[in-house]
């Protein structure tokens, strides 16, 4: 469970990019989070991975209040979220197989799971037969299903993507989608943020739009709402 409770994030500059946001997020929800550019969107995502601080209000996880942590308690508060860019950030000197197994040392995981976990991994988003191959020889829609094999290889309650079929074809972001569907029927918490009418208005899941830092719109079985 995700509530933001009376969040307001104000920049150094004064830009007011989040005025009171109240929202709450049950577990195992799809939730597109929509609005125009510069909305806040991405503000929203930075303050839930606690990369930013808000300039008041509370932010409650898992019935964990993010601004009582300690310093050393974030890296695991952020082991529960995966993360899925529309730049896909893989390590292009590692093989596939090596991009998902460094997520894991990351976080410590022993050499026997890393064996066990990068294959399954590897098997849910369709790459069995890619594992050794380095991501420049991947297809833009592969890549991004590497991105989702290490994003889920942490088991994460949450998955956060921020555009991630950004820089897909339409046929390719679909099937990205379907596997965002499978993952989240199997419990997974999704947020996403996208600027894809298509996708959001065929979905039919919770669609919140912010538009100037306010959210405007909350819908369940949601639209995208805009012409772009
Ligand atoms: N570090 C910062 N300092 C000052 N202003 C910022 C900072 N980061 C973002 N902003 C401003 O806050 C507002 C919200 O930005 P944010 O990145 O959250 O928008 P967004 O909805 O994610 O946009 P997009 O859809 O283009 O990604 C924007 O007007 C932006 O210029």
């Amino acid at each position: 469970m995700i509530e933001f409770k009376n969040i307001s994030k104000v920049y150094k500059n004064n830009h007011i990019a989040l005025s009171n946001i109240s929202l709450s997020i049950n577990k195992g929800e799809f939730v597109f989070l929509v609005g125009p550019s510069g909305a806040g969107k991405s503000t929203f995502i930075k303050l839930l991975l606690k990369e930013i601080e808000p300039t008041s209000g509370d932010i409650t996880v898992n019935g964990v209040n993010i601004k009582k942590l300690k310093r050393k308690e974030v890296p695991y508060y952020r082991r529960n979220i995966g993360i899925v860019f529309q730049d896909f950030r893989l390590l292009q000197e590692m093989t596939v197989f090596e991009n998902v197994a460094f997520a894991m040392q990351v976080v410590e995981a022993g050499h026997k799971d890393i064996k066990r976990k990068v294959p399954q991994m590897l098997s849910l988003v369709g790459l069995s037969s890619k594992a050794n191959m380095y991501p420049h020889q991947l297809s833009g829609g592969e890549q991004q299903r590497v991105v989702l094999a290490r994003a889920l290889s942490n088991n994460p309650g949450i998955l956060i993507c921020d555009e991630p079929t950004g820089n897909l074809d339409p046929e390719t972001a679909w099937g990205i989608m379907d596997l965002l569907n499978d993952i989240n029927k199997s419990g997974t918490t999704i947020l996403m943020a996208t600027h894809a009418k298509d996708i959001v208005d065929r979905m039919k899941k919770r669609v919140v739009a912010i538009e100037k830092g306010v959210i405007v719109r909350d819908q369940q079985r949601g639209v995208y709402g805009y012409e772009d």
